[in-house]
């Protein structure tokens, strides 16, 4: 069974078409990743798949029942991207009580509330009110929150916006670790924590679903990108082409290179590629196989 099946799906706001005849199926597996510009739909998207809102027209299902079904209770979640916690309780109290929404008796409602803080890395700070944990931690608590119950599916909106690196870190490796179990689906502006964390990108653009790109066709694809520390561009684009099998190479930004080559067999461009840096002294940063998310989408 699809785990997402959207067919023509559109949502207007009186004449403001936010999602236009959207196609989408969507499998469980590896975190699946949703992109776009600001008002693309993106957010539109997630409230009709979490029956939030209901669409002008379309359809859409999860684990093939209508969103807002009492069959998807407790295995579908989500964080919506301004989510609150209500101050006056502490962060125990009100996901004890989420989780007694969900059917837990009160025993079990703790019992999975700590869980979850715990998956978190919040066990500590249970007894603590909002007003007292940082930005960073109360976004953690509201992951929490959509963790419980461990469900099939869980939409997490902007998860590590405003995340100091070593938070949204965390949440990239709790993302990655719980993938097992439950499918995520990660809207973010941050091209390069999707990239690590995806292997499905689905990228909308004025409410239409425009491009969807698998992460692991880079491993077959007929591109390098190469990330030098410093070089002079021209010589380095003259040495490469003189390699056997480089088709082009051309500099995408400052120090970043995408190859092209006709050769079925990759590594032997990358031994080719660092014999030349050794016989240069030439510092390279980084070899990718394939191109970045950024090119994929862009180019
Ligand atoms: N409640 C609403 N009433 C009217 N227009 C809305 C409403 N919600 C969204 N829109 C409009 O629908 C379009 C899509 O908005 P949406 O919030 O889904 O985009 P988004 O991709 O999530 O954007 P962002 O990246 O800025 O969060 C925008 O043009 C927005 O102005």
């Amino acid at each position: 069974m699809n785990l997402v099946n959207c067919k023509g799906l559109s949502k207007s706001y009186g004449d403001k078409k936010a999602l236009n005849q959207v196609d989408i199926t969507l499998h469980a597996g590896s975190p699946i990743a949703l992109v776009g510009p600001n008002g693309a739909g993106k957010t539109t998207l997630f409230s009709l798949l979490c029956g939030y809102i209901a669409p002008s027209a379309g359809e859409v299902n999860l684990l093939g029942h209508k969103p807002g079904s009492p069959e998807l209770l407790g295995r579908i979640a989500s964080l919506p991207q301004d989510a609150t916690l209500d101050p006056n309780l502490d962060v125990l109290t009100q996901l004890s009580f989420f989780a007694t929404l969900q059917g837990y008796s009160d025993k079990n409602a703790k019992a999975e509330a700590m869980r979850v803080l715990n998956l978190v890395d919040l066990a500590s700070s249970a007894k603590q009110k909002p007003s007292s944990l940082s930005h960073g931690m109360a976004k953690r608590v509201a992951i929490a929150q959509a963790l419980m119950g461990t469900p099939e599916l869980v939409l997490l909106d902007e998860p590590t916006a405003g995340l100091d690196p070593a938070n949204a870190k965390k949440i990239r490796e709790l993302v990655k670790s719980l993938s097992t179990n439950t499918t995520f689906i990660i809207s973010s502006h941050n091209l390069d924590e999707l990239e690590k964390l995806c292997d499905q990108v689905l990228y909308l653009e004025h409410g239409q679903l425009r491009q969807s790109v698998s992460m692991n066709e880079s491993q077959h694809d007929d591109y390098i990108t190469l990330t030098m520390q410093h070089c002079e561009p021209s010589a380095l684009i003259e040495a490469v082409l003189n390699l056997a099998d480089i088709s082009s190479i051309e500099e995408r930004q400052s120090n970043q290179f995408l190859i092209k080559h006709n050769s079925a067999e990759v590594y032997g461009i990358e031994i080719a590629l660092l014999n030349l840096f050794k016989q240069r002294n030439w510092q390279y940063k980084a070899l990718l196989k394939g191109r970045t998310l950024e090119e994929k989408l862009f180019s």
